[in-house]
């Protein structure tokens, strides 16, 4: 039987930050629920908080980080520059940090490589056309967008910047565009058992890009909870799926960032095991009997923005 701990593990960063491996996710909760869960997950040990101006719930994430008495130094906070902001990164991380209510994050990602039009106001967050279609931008590049973020760390309003949804096609893009000075930090993409991005880790390694894992349990009524692989490593281990699947994101290096608003998932989610090089490698092949599988897709088309498997 393994044993589980709380997961204190951190990770050093390419510029000499760190980020603890485990944080809270929390899209899709609410004002009310997500301020109750980062009191909780803070008092629990976690201190690493993944948040989004697209999630519509900076405020209560922010007034939980305030109120939870831990000095702002110990905590460390991601938030992410929404597509409809693309022309502006400036101008959008002021907002976030009034809505956060502070001074500085500890990581600003580009939430996708794509720019949206703002003015167009048929859907929350994600602009759509008579065709279905997203409405982007195509005359804002990524890189654009990237140089002007690359700004908010002389300002000193991003401690670290990095970028989400990258594939190793839009990296190589961004490593070569005309105002590129700053490696991003980290890559924050979709990651499980059933799409494990292992070119695009392996590419990432090389570059000293961090990956970090988002809907490590699969989303909402994940199949991944039920799957008779991690189900029985689970049991061989007298531990959750969930906390094999954080567990499996840790020991490949990946910070993992699960979400729950129940207080009992919060506290059990941050308890890892140390995974058996056996059974990580036993995930780490499960997509080939299973098949990749994306829990996560805004369907950008035309755009191809994913990662590689
Ligand atoms: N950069 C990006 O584009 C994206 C980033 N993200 C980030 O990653 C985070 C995590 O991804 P997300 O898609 O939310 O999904 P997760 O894979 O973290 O799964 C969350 C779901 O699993 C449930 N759950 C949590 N813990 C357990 C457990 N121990 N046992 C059983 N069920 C559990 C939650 O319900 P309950 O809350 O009731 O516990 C919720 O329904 C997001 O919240 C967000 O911060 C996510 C998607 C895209
Ligand atoms: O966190 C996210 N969840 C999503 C679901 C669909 C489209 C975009 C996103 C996110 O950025």
């Amino acid at each position: 039987m393994a044993t589980t701990y709380k997961s204190t593990k951190i990770f050093k960063l390419n510029n000499g930050e760190t980020i603890p491996a485990v944080g809270l996710g929390t899209w899709q909760a609410s004002a009310d629920d997500v301020y109750k869960a980062v009191i909780f997950a803070l008092k629990t040990g976690y201190r690493h908080i993944d948040s989004a101006l697209a999630y519509g719930n900076e405020k209560p994430v922010g007034r939980a980080i305030r109120d939870s008495g831990i000095p702002r130094k110990e905590i460390f906070v991601t938030t992410k520059l929404a597509p409809i902001d693309a022309l502006d990164p400036v101008g959008a991380l002021d907002q976030s940090l009034k809505n956060l209510g502070l001074d500085y994050v500890d990581l600003y990602l580009m939430h996708w490589p794509v720019c949206l039009n703002k003015a167009n106001k048929s859907h929350p967050g994600i602009p759509t056309l008579p065709n279905g279609k997203r409405d982007i931008v195509f005359d804002r590049d990524f890189t654009q967008t990237y140089a002007d973020m690359q700004k908010l760390v002389e300002a000193g309003k991003a401690k670290s910047i990095g970028v989400s949804n990258f594939s190793i096609k839009n990296l190589k893009k961004l490593f070569s565009s005309p105002d590129y000075k700053i490696t991003p930090t980290t890559n924050q993409v979709e990651i499980h058992p059933y799409l494990p991005q292992t070119d695009l880790l392996k590419f990432c390694r090389e570059h000293d890009i961090l990956l970090e894992a988002f809907s490590p349990l699969g989303s909402s009524n994940s199949p991944l909870l039920k799957d008779e692989t991690i189900l029985k490593i689970a049991e061989k281990n007298k531990v959750s799926p969930a906390t094999i699947l954080i567990s499996w994101a840790v020991w490949r290096g990946t910070v993992v960032l699960p979400k729950s608003v129940s207080e009992s998932r919060i506290e059990s989610n941050f308890n890892i095991i140390d995974l058996s090089d056996e059974d990580g490698e036993e995930l780490n092949n499960l997509h080939k009997v299973k098949g990749i599988k994306r829990f996560v897709s805004p369907n950008w088309d035309p755009i191809d923005v994913y990662g590689e498997d």
